[in-house]
């Protein structure tokens, strides 16, 4: 069973923004979602992890091995398909895993040869092998990316927003290629949307300004807010004044009318029902600056 742990790490861009704020976490085996915000300090935790950057303070170790003191042999066991996963225009998808073999240290023709058709099979993109990365779909592209991060037996692999852009039959296969993965391995799933976590990780944690805000299963956050959170489908002119007297932690539209969510120990007025939480409203609930209503 592999197992990360991450302990203190601390870090403060030149520009004074406080990215990384005393950040602990332990994770094993499986799939392991971080959800928050844009601008949460998830990509910077992942670039750490990964040893593209190297915290204030802090420390990280993978099965024994120390991130900050020996990059080497942690990025011997890392697979990381970062935010932008600059493709190379011209090249096929089968060169281009070929290549990417050469430069992780498989040196053997054969060797690479049935890796690359292996790993091709495994991301369902076989069939277009001979094909330019350069003319795939954005959903191709992702599965593309995450073959080269297998390459190499990886124990840890990082997704940095994954899915953004895909439309839904693309994100749901690589969701299964994911889930997939993860059974013998780390994947940690870096994202800002809440369904990716909600339908994929068995833990999670909530990232905000720099700091964890919750970390373990969705059931048991779900459970903290049992009870608390109420429903109303409001004229969409009112939602200010719903906004000015409760906390109302979300609103979204259905057919045309806003239906906001608020939390509260008991109906706030009249109109309100009571609903199940859901992980929306828990990362809403976790990152906005006010909680519950007394
Ligand atoms: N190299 C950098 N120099 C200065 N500030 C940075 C740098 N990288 C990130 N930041 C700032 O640090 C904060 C955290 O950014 P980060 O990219 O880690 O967040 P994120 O949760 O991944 O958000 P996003 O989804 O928007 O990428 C933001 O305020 C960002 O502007």
């Amino acid at each position: 069973m592999a197992r990360l742990s991450i302990s203190n790490l601390t870090k403060t861009y030149d520009n004074g923004v406080k990215a990384l704020n005393n950040i602990s976490l332990e994770i094993e085996s499986g799939m392991f979602g971080l959800l928050g915000p844009n601008g949460a300090g998830k990509s910077s935790l992942m670039r750490t992890i990964a040893t593209l950057q190297t915290p204030d303070q802090g420390s990280i170790t993978l099965n024994g091995i120390d991130a900050l003191n020996e990059p080497e042999a942690l990025r011997r066991v890392l697979g990381y398909l970062p935010q932008e996963f600059g493709v190379y225009p011209k090249i096929s998808a089968e060169e281009l895993l070929d290549h990417i073999a050469v430069l992780k240290g498989i040196s053997k023709t054969k060797e690479r040869k049935e890796l690359v058709d292996y790993l091709l099979q495994k991301v369902n993109l076989y069939e277009k092998r001979k094909k330019a990365v350069k003319s795939f779909s954005g959903g191709m592209k992702q599965r593309i990316g995450i073959a080269q991060a297998l390459i190499g037996d990886p124990k840890l692999i990082i997704v940095d927003e994954p899915t953004a852009g895909l439309d839904p039959g693309e994100r749901n296969r690589f969701h299964n290629l994911l889930a997939d993965v993860a059974e013998s391995v780390i994947v940690i799933l870096s994202t800002h949307i809440v369904d990716d976590v909600k339908e994929l990780c068995s833990d999670m944690a909530i990232m905000n300004k720099g700091e964890i805000m919750y970390k373990g299963t969705p059931q048991n956050v779900l459970s903290e807010l049992d009870g608390l959170v109420w429903e109303k489908t409001v004229a969409r002119n009112t939602v200010e004044t719903y906004q000015a007297q409760h906390k109302v932690i979300s609103n979204k539209m259905n057919s045309g009318k806003s239906v906001i969510h608020v939390l509260h120990h008991e109906q706030p007025e009249e109109g309100f029902v009571n609903v199940k939480p859901d992980l929306e409203d828990v990362f809403f609930a976790k990152t906005s600056a006010s909680i519950i209503a007394d």
